[in-house]
């Protein structure tokens, strides 16, 4: 039986989740329950606990959404440990999409199938490593995107809409409101690719997404087939186009993948080590929160980690 090291992120959500999280309290193998003040608290706890904890059966269960379970993945990976500390996880954010993607279910559901589980898989997780938009590496489990998505993530967070529609439970619809509203802001721009032995160059990207999964931005599915599973990265990318050719390909995209068919949308497998570099300012998003605006150049890399799912 492990022993749960929490970090729950009482904000996720917008709190929506608290009936389950009492729940999660009565656990009997719980050694010690944090919740996150802030954001950024759940990367320095996660750090804290990478450098502490030396009980071998110790398991970190974290609580909150996709920017939570984020944070404490790079938390735990600040500290260099001979065993890596496996992650639990119940999604109790709005967009949840790690959990969809790998069918985790609700929250109630992620609950009852962790009282099942008995060892610990090592799922695929991305690394970036490079200069902009800041000297930094840092890992992601869903997606990290630079220009179109990163855009509806910002707009999503400063609207007091988001708060409203998770509250009424419509988490998904504050993330397509942004889409249409973010649709007619951003430009296209350049981004070249060294991926392996190929140099690529887009003139007029307008989303750039490397992802370790099959959804973003709260349920979208952006590469059907993808898996975390398999030890591999993907990039889509789509170039600026018409607003009825958008509406065309979100139509599709919400629905099966056939975006994936179009003209103007790329997919790329990568290549470990592939570089790529965007000129322009544009702004950044990594599972799900801002990344900051600026312009990115940095190497791609994927690795497995132990998760208690
Ligand atoms: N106590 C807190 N008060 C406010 N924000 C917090 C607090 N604790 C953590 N945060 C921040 O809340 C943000 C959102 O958390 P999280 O992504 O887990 O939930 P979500 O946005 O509701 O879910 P999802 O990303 O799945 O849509 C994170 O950036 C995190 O740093």
């Amino acid at each position: 039986m492990p022993n749960y090291f929490v970090i729950n992120n009482p904000s996720a959500g917008n709190g929506v989740h608290s009936n389950i999280v009492i729940n999660i309290k009565k656990t009997p193998n719980i050694a010690a329950w944090h919740d996150t003040d802030y954001a950024g608290h759940a990367m320095y706890l996660a750090k804290k606990l990478a450098k502490t904890i030396d009980d071998p059966t110790a398991v970190v269960l974290v609580i909150g959404g996709d920017g939570t379970l984020n944070e404490v993945l790079n938390g735990l990976l600040q500290f260099k440990r001979a065993v890596k500390l496996p992650i639990a996880y119940i999604p109790t954010g709005s967009g949840n999409d790690f959990a969809r993607g790998i069918n985790l279910g609700t929250a109630e559901q992620a609950f009852s199938h962790l009282k099942r589980v008995t060892q610990t898989q090592l799922l695929n997780i991305g690394k970036i490593n490079g200069d902009a938009p800041h000297h930094i590496t840092k890992y992601f489990v869903n997606s990290i995107g630079i220009g179109f998505d990163a855009a509806v993530v910002a707009q999503t967070n400063q609207t007091a809409l988001k708060r409203r529609l998770n509250k009424l439970g419509c988490g998904s619809l504050s993330y397509l409101l942004s889409v249409l509203c973010v649709f007619f802001k951003q430009h296209d721009f350049q981004m070249t690719l060294m991926n392996g032995e190929d140099y690529i160059q887009m003139p007029h990207a307008f989303l750039v997404t490397l992802t370790n999964q099959v959804y973003f931005g709260g349920g979208i599915a952006i590469l059907p087939g993808a898996d975390v599973h398999q030890n591999e990265l993907d990039m889509v990318v789509a170039d600026k186009m018409s607003f009825i050719q958008f509406l065309v390909m979100f139509a599709s995209l919400k629905k099966n993948g056939g975006h994936l068919q179009f003209k103007s949308v790329h997919k790329i497998s990568l290549a470990r080590g592939a570089k790529i570099h965007v000129r322009d300012i544009q702004p950044g998003q990594i599972d799900g929160e801002e990344l900051g605006n600026g312009t990115f150049s940095f190497n791609i890399d994927y690795q497995t980690y132990p998760f208690w799912l």
